[in-house]
């Protein structure tokens, strides 16, 4: 089977390019799957495409291959966007999920439904080696619920509810979340490029 490295070290997300990938007949490989030791690519840039460029392109001149990266997060349009490309560190360095959904409910104690807008971003950054980097983004537009519900998914997905769903993406099944999710929808704009 044709393989893709995805220069990634997020368990949740390196689940669904396994699935999304299969479903073309293609091996999604990410950093937690090779025994090579890589360094962590320090995420320097203030948008998604810098930081997907990043780690595409860091990746891709140590193992000379094509890479593609992943810089996602979660833009909520009553916190002016944040925690955009924050996302993955908005309450420390540690990364930690549970609070990051702690800080935000808090933050979105006072909107009401129906300002409580906000979307999924996913860029994915292609980066082969001597050669310039392109770009894919896929977005999913929902809105942040009032408390956490659901354990499937990863990161914010318990607290963000899709558009024309009432349950949240951590109530969806994978096969749901890969239907619709931000990163599905840049994955198809690949078109075979990868
Ligand atoms: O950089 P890599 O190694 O890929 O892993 P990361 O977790 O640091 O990834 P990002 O820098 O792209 O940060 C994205 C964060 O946005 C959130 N996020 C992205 N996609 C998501 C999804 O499908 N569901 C829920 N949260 C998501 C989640 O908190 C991620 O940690
Ligand atoms: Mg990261």
């Amino acid at each position: 089977m044709k393989k893709i490295i995805i220069a990634t070290k997020n368990q949740g997300k390196a689940k669904e390019f396994k699935e999304l990938y299969l479903k073309k007949g293609m091996e999604a490989l990410s950093l937690l799957d090779i025994v090579q030791e890589l360094p962590d690519v320090e995420e320097t840039g203030v948008t998604f495409e810098e930081n997907a460029a990043l780690k595409a392109e860091t990746i891709a001149e140590l193992l000379q291959i094509p890479v593609l990266a992943d810089d996602s997060g979660l833009v909520i349009d009553a916190l002016d966007g944040r925690p955009g490309v924050y996302s993955a560190r908005y309450a420390g360095e540690d990364k930690d999920d549970k609070a990051n959904i702690k800080k935000v409910l808090e933050e979105l104690i006072d909107v009401p439904e129906g300002k409580r807008t906000a979307r999924f971003v996913c860029v994915l950054a292609i980066a082969r080696p001597g050669e310039k980097t392109d770009f894919y983004k896929g977005t999913c537009e929902g809105s942040i619920a009032f408390e956490e519900r659901g354990s499937n998914g990863f990161g914010y997905d318990p607290i963000f509810i899709p558009e024309n769903e009432t349950r949240t993406m951590a109530e969806l099944s994978s096969e749901e979340k890969n239907s619709i999710s931000h990163r599905s929808n840049a994955i198809s704009k690949l078109q075979g490029r990868v």
